[in-house]
């Protein structure tokens, strides 16, 4: 049972637990949430997000299956367990302050194009009119890096990376985790939810070139 600290207006937690579970029926419905795998979370306020219960169907989440957690990815007024993955979302609510919604799935591509670009550590995109479906991206002839970070069950180790891939100064908008998904985020959730197609398409792209060049 949610309790919710004074701070948070019931209407707001009720937007943020709903848009969060309407997305997830939809992704689910595209494949991209296979056995429970997947995690979403809106930024509820300064301090707090709304995040999945960790193990949950994600294409039959009510608001009940939804959690409030701090920046630094603990409980705020339950005794649920936030996803396990909760400290790759609140590390993107406190590097990356226009992010309002942060999207995870494990769609098939996105598992395939993780291991096949491991050993790169990046998936370059180039070329691609979609390109253009992310924020501050207007022409094809960008360049647009997507990294590829070793998996781990040790959250720490990869907001490290991920903290390392930032103090360098490189543009992010999505990262793959090898063997594991991608993460993506947006200003809110029409946003992350077209960087997250957009990305599904241009990696599926880029799986069908490699497999036509070989
Ligand atoms: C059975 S999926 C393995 C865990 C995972 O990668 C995931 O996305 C779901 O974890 P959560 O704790 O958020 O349910
Ligand atoms: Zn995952």
């Amino acid at each position: 049972m949610q309790e919710l600290p004074s701070s948070v207006d019931p209407a707001r937690f009720a937007l943020c637990a709903d848009a969060i579970a309407e997305a997830a029926r939809e992704l689910a419905l595209l494949g991209w949430t296979p056995a429970t795998s997947s995690n979403f979370s809106m930024r509820v306020n300064d301090e707090l997000a709304a995040i999945t219960i960790s193990g949950r169907d994600k294409g039959r989440l009510g608001r009940e299956d939804i959690m409030l957690v701090d920046m630094a990815g603990h409980a705020v007024g339950t005794h649920a367990r936030p996803s396990a993955e909760t400290g790759l979302h609140t590390q993107a609510y406190r590097r990356l302050p226009h992010a309002q919604v942060v999207l995870h799935t494990h769609s098939r591509t996105q598992s395939v194009a993780s291991r096949l670009f491991a050993r790169e550590g990046v998936v370059r995109l180039e070329g691609w009119e979609l390109q253009k479906a992310i924020t501050g991206y207007t022409t094809h002839e960008s360049v647009l890096d997507i990294p590829v970070f070793p998996n781990t069950q040790y959250m720490p180790e990869l907001v490290a990376r991920i903290d390392a891939w930032l103090d360098a100064g490189k543009p992010l908008h999505a990262y793959l985790i090898d063997g594991h998904g991608i993460y993506t985020w947006g200003a809110d959730m029409a946003e992350a939810r077209r960087h997250l197609e957009a990305l599904e398409f241009l990696l599926a792209c880029e799986l069908d070139l490699r497999r036509f060049s070989a």
